[in-house]
Order: C-alpha cells, then sequence, then structure tokens
C-alpha cells in the first residue's frame, strides 16, 4: 500500500494530466450532477473553492449556483489562527488576491465571514477519496482542522460536507489518520458517492 506521500503525488500528477477539454466536461458534467443533489433545494449558504493543482474546475458549478439564487462563500487562510480556513461571502464583484498558495481568495472582509457552523453546505477540495467518503488533501491539514467540529450532517442525517473530484482520484482505500474528517458525500462528474 501506497503511504499518503505517495499517494498525494501519483494522484496529484494524474489529475494534472487531464487535458483541457477534458477539465471542461468534467466541470460542466459536476455542475450538472450537482444540481441533481437530493438536499441541494435545503442549502442556501454553501462554501466551495476555486480550482488549483489539475482539481476540478469549479467555475460552472459557481455559475450554476448562483442561478438558483444561492449564497457561495470561498476559503481564506485564517488571518491569525495557523493552518485553519475562514469563509466568505463571494459575489461576482468581490475584490480578491492572490494567498500565499497563489490561490484566489476573497479580500479579507470582516462583515462578509460566515461562522463556519452556519453554512449550510460546504464542498471540499481534495486529492484522493476512496467509496468510503474518505478523503486525503493537499496535506496542509486546513480543511481537517477547520471542520474538526462541524457536523457532517443535519439531524436528519442529510449530508453538510460533500467532496468534488475528479473520477481518476478514487483509490481502492485512502490511508486514513485519526484527524481525518471522512465525507458522507463525493460529487463526481458521473456520480454521488453517499456514505
Ligand atoms: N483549491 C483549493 N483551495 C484550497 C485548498 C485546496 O486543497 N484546494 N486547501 C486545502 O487545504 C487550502 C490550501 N491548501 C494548500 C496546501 C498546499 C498547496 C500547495 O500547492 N503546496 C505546494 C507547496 C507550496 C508551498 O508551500 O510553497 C506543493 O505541495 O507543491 C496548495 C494549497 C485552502 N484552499
Ligand atoms: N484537527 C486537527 N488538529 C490538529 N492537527 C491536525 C488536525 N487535522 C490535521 N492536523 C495536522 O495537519 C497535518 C496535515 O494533515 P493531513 O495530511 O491529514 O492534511 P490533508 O487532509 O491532506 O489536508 P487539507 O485538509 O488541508 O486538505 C498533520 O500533521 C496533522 O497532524
Amino acid at each position: 500500500m501506497l503511504s499518503r506521500h505517495e499517494l498525494r503525488q501519483l494522484i496529484r500528477q494524474r489529475r494534472k494530466q487531464l487535458s483541457p477539454t477534458q477539465q471542461q466536461q468534467a466541470a460542466h458534467q459536476l455542475a450538472e450532477r450537482f444540481r441533481t443533489l437530493a438536499f441541494l433545494p435545503d442549502c442556501q449558504h454553501i462554501a466551495l473553492y476555486l480550482s488549483n493543482d489539475g482539481e476540478l474546475d469549479t467555475w460552472p458549478l459557481i455559475h450554476a449556483l448562483w442561478q438558483l439564487g444561492k449564497q457561495l462563500y470561498l476559503p481564506l487562510l485564517h488571518p491569525v489562527t495557523p493552518c485553519h480556513l475562514i469563509f466568505q461571502h463571494f459575489q461576482a464583484n468581490t475584490p480578491m488576491r492572490a494567498n500565499r498558495f497563489g490561490i484566489p481568495e476573497p479580500d479579507w472582509s470582516c462583515p462578509d465571514v460566515r461562522p463556519v457552523i452556519q453554512l449550510d453546505l460546504i464542498c471540499t477540495p481534495l486529492v484522493a477519496f476512496d467509496a468510503l467518503g474518505n478523503r486525503l488533501g493537499m496535506g496542509g491539514g486546513f480543511y481537517d482542522r477547520t471542520l474538526a467540529h462541524y457536523p457532517a450532517r443535519s439531524s436528519d442525517g442529510t449530508p453538510r460536507l460533500i467532496g468534488l473530484a475528479h473520477h481518476c482520484q478514487q483509490v481502492e482505500a485512502v490511508p486514513i489518520e485519526p484527524w481525518d474528517v471522512p465525507l458522507p458525500a463525493i460529487c463526481t462528474p458521473a456520480q454521488i458517492f453517499l456514505s
């Protein structure tokens, strides 16, 4: 079995090799698939992220969700607490800046930050996943730390956390660690995994 480090390298390489056409098709299919989620009508405040490093392009999904009237939020590297994220309201005219990884994020504005607990659904990036909802990220522990006390499901069992990924990011089994936050749902362009 590959170590977490080796698996991360392998899958990051694999998704970076997708052609621009494959990336574009995947992004549009993901937006279509996501709209079929049975619990989407109950989610008004949704956190997403802007793609990086061969991740599935989230822009078509962002536009689809704006069209449905959803309020969207993006992660910002926490200005004070290392390795944590905060989520800030995101609209078409939101001023942006690049964070230290080169990923665009909204300019920090306190009144636009929404407490994690008040988000109805958080879409997470990931590097590798398995059918049981285990997730391996970029290795910073940002989402694991930020979501450690976030309820992954509503009281009726509906997912409040969903991973987005290309099909090629699925592996047989992610080697898990005690702090890993498992995902009750994962959406790929072709399939929704619920666990
Ligand atoms: N699109 C997206 N946004 C995200 C994440 C993510 O995984 N994807 N994150 C999820 O947690 C956080 C950022 N975490 C990241 C961790 C490492 C690298 C990265 O590229 N690391 C380089 C080394 C960079 C350096 O330190 O100079 C590398 O590993 O090659 C990027 C983002 C918040 N925003
Ligand atoms: N809840 C937590 N509390 C304290 N440390 C944590 C927590 N979650 C993760 N870490 C630490 O963060 C580091 C990176 O964790 P891990 O490799 O699981 O990141 P990841 O899930 O790949 O990244 P990300 O969540 O940013 O996408 C590890 O050293 C781990 O000990």
